[in-house]
C-alpha cells in the first residue's frame, strides 16, 4: 500500500501532513484495501477562485478563495468557510478531510468540504466583507447547493456572512433557498443552539473524558486558548458545570487568574470591545500568550488555530486532558510525546463535532419548514456527542490505540463500508 512517509521536521507544520499521518496509521490498523485507501486519501475537487472586490476607497483588490470537497460518499459535502490571512490550499485540504471524518464519527449523512478566503476581516469594513462574500458565492454557485455542498461558519465568519451567502445563492436560483448554508441568523432559518453548539460539544466530550479519568469537574482547572465562538462557549459551559477556568486567551494575549476567570464578564468585555479581550482586567496578563498551553491545569482546550501543540512545546504541556476545540491544534509529530506522557486527547474530529451536528439539525429544519425548540436541539446533540465519545473510547480499547487514532478508525471504517456498498465512484 502506498503510505506516505513522514516528512523531515521543518520550521512550519503542515496540517495536511498531520491529517495524512493519522489517516495512514488508522488505515493500517483497519487493513484498508489499497483501492479504497487511494479513493479516500485525496480530495475529489479543489477549486481556487480570484475575487476582485471594490474597496471603500474605490480601488479594486483581488482576493484568493478556495473550496475543497474532500468526499461526498456519505452525502452532500459540508464544512465551514474561513476568513484569515493564513488560509492556503494545504490548510483547506486538511480541513476538508477532517470534515469527512468528523461527520462520519458523529454518524451524520454528510461528506466533507471546507472553504476559505485569504483576507484579514478585522481590517475590512462591513461593506467590503459583504462584497467579498457575495463575489465568493457567485464564483461557487455551481458547487454550492442544499443537496451538493453546504457551507457554514468557521474562523473569521459568522451568521452575517452566511446570510449574505444564502441571499446571493437565492437570487441566482430565483427562490429563497435557506438550506444551502447553515449557521444563519435565527430570522433566516438558523437553528436555536447553533451558535453555542461547538462549544457545547466540547463541554460534553470534556465531561465524558473527565469521568473516564476520574477528574471531578468541581475540583478541576482548565485553560482555554481562543475566545471566539468555540472557546468562549466551551469556557462558559464548562464553568457552569463547576470547572474553574484559570486562563483564557485571544489574539490580544493570555489572561490568568488562579481563583478562576469570570467567563460571563469576559464575554461581556469582549462584546463591548470590538471582539477583543485587549485590556481585560479579570486576570493578570501572561508575558507570552503561548504560556497558556504549558500551564499546570487538568484540562487544556485549544480553540483557536492549527499546530499550536507541536514537537517544540509538547514536552512542557502539563494538562492531563486535552480537548481539541480547534481543528488540528496538535501536529502529528507531537502525538507520540503526548501518548508517552499519558495525556488523554479528545481529538478535534470528535470534540468539535457539535457544531456540524447542529448544522445538520438546521438543514433538517429548513427542509421540513419547521423549528425545533432549543431544548430538543441540545438534548439530541448532547446524545449524539456522548454516543460518539463512547464509540471512540470503546474502539480505542479494542484496538489498543489513543483516542485520536480510534476516532479515525471509526470514521474511515464507516466511509469505506459506505463506499464499497455504493461502488462506482
Ligand atoms: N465555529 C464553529 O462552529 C467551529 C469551529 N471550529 C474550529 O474552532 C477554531 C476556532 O473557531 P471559531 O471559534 O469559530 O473562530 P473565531 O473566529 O470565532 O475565534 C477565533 C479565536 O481565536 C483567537 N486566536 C487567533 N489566533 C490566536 C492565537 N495565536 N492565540 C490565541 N488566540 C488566537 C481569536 O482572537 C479568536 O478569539 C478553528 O480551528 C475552527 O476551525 C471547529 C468546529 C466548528
Ligand atoms: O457547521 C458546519 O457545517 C461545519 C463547521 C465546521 O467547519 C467544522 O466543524 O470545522
Amino acid at each position: 500500500m502506498a503510505y506516505i512517509e513522514p516528512a523531515p521536521i521543518k520550521d512550519k507544520e503542515n496540517p495536511f501532513e498531520s491529517m495524512m499521518s493519522r489517516f495512514d496509521t488508522a488505515a493500517q490498523h483497519l487493513g484498508l484495501d489499497e483501492s479504497v485507501y487511494n479513493v479516500l486519501k485525496a480530495p475529489v475537487k479543489q477549486v481556487i477562485v480570484n475575487l476582485p472586490v471594490t474597496m471603500d476607497d474605490g480601488t479594486i483588490k483581488v482576493f484568493e478563495g478556495y473550496r475543497v470537497i474532500h468526499s461526498s460518499i456519505l452525502g452532500p459535502s459540508k464544512g465551514g468557510i474561513r476568513y484569515d490571512m493564513q488560509v492556503n490550499l494545504d490548510e483547506v485540504k486538511a480541513l476538508a478531510a477532517w470534515m469527512t471524518w468528523k461527520c462520519a464519527v458523529v454518524d451524520i449523512p454528510y461528506g466533507g468540504a471546507k472553504g476559505g478566503i485569504r483576507c484579514n476581516p478585522r481590517q475590512m469594513s462591513t461593506g467590503e466583507i459583504e462584497r467579498l462574500t457575495r463575489a465568493y458565492t457567485k464564483q461557487l454557485l455551481e458547487i454550492f447547493g442544499p443537496d451538493r455542498d453546504i457551507p457554514a461558519p468557521d474562523m473569521g465568519t459568522g451568521p452575517q456572512e452566511m446570510a449574505w451567502l444564502m441571499d446571493e445563492f437565492s437570487r441566482s436560483v430565483g427562490q429563497t433557498t435557506n438550506a444551502v448554508v447553515t449557521g444563519k441568523p435565527l430570522v433566516l432559518g438558523g437553528s436555536l443552539g447553533r451558535t453555542e453548539a461547538t462549544g457545547r460539544g466540547v463541554m460534553v466530550s470534556a465531561l465524558a473524558a473527565m469521568e473516564k479519568l476520574k477528574i471531578n469537574p468541581y475540583q478541576a482547572t482548565c485553560a482555554v486558548q481562543g475566545f471566539g465562538n468555540v472557546g468562549s462557549f466551551a469556557a462558559l459551559l464548562l464553568e457552569e458545570r463547576g470547572v474553574k477556568i484559570v486562563s483564557i486567551s485571544d489574539l490580544s494575549g493570555a489572561y490568568y487568574n488562579e481563583n478562576g476567570i469570570d467567563i460571563n464578564a469576559a464575554i461581556q468585555y469582549r462584546n463591548n470591545n470590538r471582539g477583543s479581550l485587549e485590556g481585560f482586567g479579570g486576570g493578570e496578563r501572561l508575558g507570552n500568550a503561548d504560556e497558556l498551553l504549558e500551564l499546570d491545569v487538568d484540562v487544556l482546550v485549544p480553540a483557536a488555530l492549527e499546530d499550536v501543540i507541536t514537537i517544540r512545546n509538547v514536552e512542557n504541556v502539563k494538562a492531563k486532558l486535552i480537548v481539541e476545540g480547534a481543528n488540528g491544534p496538535t501536529s502529528f509529530r507531537a502525538d507520540n510525546v503526548i501518548n508517552d506522557k499519558g495525556i488523554m486527547v479528545v481529538p478535534d474530529i470528535l470534540a468539535n463535532a457539535g457544531g456540524v451536528t447542529v448544522s445538520y439539525f438546521e438543514w433538517v429544519q429548513n427542509r421540513l419548514g419547521y423549528k425545533w425548540t432549543a431544548e430538543r436541539v441540545n438534548r439530541r446533540s448532547d446524545r449524539i456527542m456522548k454516543d460518539a465519545f463512547d464509540r471512540v473510547y470503546k474502539t480505542s480499547l479494542e484496538f489498543k490505540v489513543p483516542m485520536r487514532i480510534a476516532a479515525y478508525i471509526v470514521a474511515i471504517d464507516k466511509v469505506a463500508k459506505t463506499y464499497k456498498f455504493r461502488g462506482g465512484f
